[in-house]
């Protein structure tokens, strides 16, 4: 069972990078997603490698996953890491291709900023459908250029009922939006800056743990 209610996707690519995915696992965040899209194949995986080492010792029960490049995440498998799969966007690798690579057992997301992105993975099935989607921004964010208008706070329920897997809500989501978001359906809450940005990020990471409402 996948707790998904706190997903933290990582910033930076030093020893802080992998302190701060560490101490948010172990402060209860059941998925580490990886993302260093300033990296090469190798450096990626090297940081994998220390993310997934790092996240098991803290917390064994929280799922480590790559952005964007599957072959990564099945060269970290290869060696033995405990890294679980990839978090594939629109124009990557498709999720049936990247099972193919990682096996069965990984778990594969998929980018769904849109309603139609949303019914369009619903009505996939077996290999091609992910196990789960993310789903933003919730507001434009510094971190990344999404290039579409933001889903706001009351865009989520209208996702959450077009498909029975879990929704995550990502971009610019604080610790202030948790509490509301958690009333909207949605399986999880992803950040980047509200946990990597912050002094403490086990405490940070805690702080949106708390804040859930059911
Ligand atoms: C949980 C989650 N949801 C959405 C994204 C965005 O993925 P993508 O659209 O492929 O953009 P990049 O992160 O690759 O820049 C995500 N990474 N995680
Ligand atoms: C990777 C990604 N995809 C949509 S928004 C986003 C970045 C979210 O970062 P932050 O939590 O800092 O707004
Ligand atoms: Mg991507």
């Amino acid at each position: 069972m996948i707790d998904w209610r706190l997903y933290l996707v990582t910033s930076g690519d030093g020893p802080a990078t992998v302190r701060a995915a560490a101490a948010a696992a172990a402060a209860g965040a059941g998925v580490v997603q990886v993302r260093a899209k300033h990296l090469l194949a190798g450096d990626l995986l090297e940081l994998v490698l220390d993310v997934a080492s790092a996240v098991a010792d803290s917390a064994p029960g929280t799922r480590v996953l790559v952005n964007d490049r599957a072959d990564v995440a099945h060269a970290a498998r290869r060696r033995g890491a405990p890294v679980h799969g990839v978090h594939l966007g629109q124009a990557d690798l498709p999720v049936a291709e990247a099972r193919a690579l990682l096996g069965a057992d990984a778990l594969v997301g998929l980018t769904a900023g849109t309603l139609e992105h949303v019914r369009e993975a619903e009505a996939r099935t077996g290999a091609h459908r992910p196990d789960y989607l993310g789903s933003g921004p919730l507001r434009p964010t510094p971190t990344k250029d999404v290039g579409r208008p933001p889903v706001g706070l009351a865009g989520y329920p209208l996702r959450v009922a077009a498909t029975q897997l879990p929704v995550i809500a990502i971009g610019d989501v604080t610790l202030a939006d948790v509490a509301p978001l958690s009333r909207t359906g949605i399986a999880g809450v992803a950040v980047v800056r509200e946990v990597m940005g912050a002094a403490d990020p086990g405490a940070a990471a805690a702080a949106c743990l708390s804040a859930w409402l059911r």
